[in-house]
């Protein structure tokens, strides 16, 4: 515990602040530990994203790690999810939305004008806030991607992909006899782990995670989270998360938004406990957010 006693750069710690920085120290049960060791899957070069005239976020230089999970944190508005969707391009859809710069996936520029945007979204997947199963059966919202990507050339193959996303996903065992039941009639949890089926199931490399447990219960969120921590052996994993608390418990690393601009990325537990900007202090202990 000691490493986390220490003073940070822009000054001591009040008894108050301590206080809370401890509280994130007890949250993390399980994610600190881990070797930040992933070699870079992602690199984002000077991006600027714009709606319309408004410029969301501005010249964002960020190395995201393969294997490990990293957390995006900020204030309302800050731009997370602005800059997380254009990891997957998943800003193109929006009218009014222009992104500037660089997102290199494995050495590639996403935005190179021949990368198919349907195709990239194979391979870097997203899961939503809300949990957002199509209105079709549990089994058939994990089979349609494989399907129309052309993954798989038999009904027993699709049904070992099915079962095995499923599996991944840490649902098979509740859902495997429902399997023809609509995948609308689960609960929260067990939507947002099909949710998270369906994004594995087309064999992804990354997984984009927008706020995933915010719209769930304690017990369903813990689910999520050990899942998530199960998933970074396999995945690149980057999650928006209004929780510090879940950040501190399920990410490797950090990076600190604020107004549009990235502030600060770094181990999860230097960002918690040692930040190198007063900005990323302030609101970690609760001055702004
Ligand atoms: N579709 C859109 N059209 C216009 N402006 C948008 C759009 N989406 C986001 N913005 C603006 O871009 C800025 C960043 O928003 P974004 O949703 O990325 O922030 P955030 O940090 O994810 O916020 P929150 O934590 O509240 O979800 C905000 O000023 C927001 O109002």
């Amino acid at each position: 515990m000691e490493q986390f006693r220490r003073q940070r750069t822009t000054g001591a710690w009040s008894d108050k602040e301590r206080g809370i920085v401890d509280q994130y120290q007890t949250a993390t049960s399980f994610a600190q530990p881990a070797a930040v060791s992933g070699s870079t899957k992602i690199k984002s070069r000077h991006v600027d994203v714009f709606y319309g005239s408004a410029q969301a976020i501005f010249d964002v230089n960020l190395d995201i790690r393969d294997r490990t999970v990293t957390a995006f944190i900020g204030p309302s508005g800050c731009g997370k999810s602005t800059f997380l969707r254009c990891l997957n391009r998943m800003n193109d859809p929006i009218e009014g939305a222009r992104v500037e710069g660089e997102v290199i996936i494995d050495g590639e520029n996403v935005y190179a004008p021949h990368i198919d945007p349907v195709q990239l979204r194979a391979r870097v997947g997203m899961v939503f806030q809300k949990p957002n199963p199509f209105p079709k059966s549990v089994y058939e919202n994990v089979a349609y991607g494989p399907r129309i990507h052309g993954q798989v050339s038999s009904k027993s193959e699709l049904d070992d992909v099915v079962a095995e996303a499923l599996q991944r996903a840490g649902l098979f065992e509740e859902v495997k006899d429902r399997l023809d039941e609509p995948g609308t009639g689960l609960s929260g949890g067990q939507q947002q782990r099909l949710c998270i089926a369906r994004a594995i199931a087309v064999n992804p490399e990354v997984i984009l995670m927008d706020e995933p447990a915010s719209a769930l219960d304690p017990i369903a969120t813990a689910k999520i989270e050990e899942l998530i921590d199960e998933l970074r052996r396999n995945y690149c994993i980057v999650i928006v998360t209004h929780s510090m608390q879940q950040a501190a418990r399920v990410s490797q690393r950090t990076a600190f938004f604020h107004l549009g601009y990235l502030v600060e990325e770094g181990e999860t537990n230097q960002i918690f406990t040692n930040p190198k900007d007063e900005r990323t202090q302030d609101y970690i202990t609760g001055r702004f957010g």
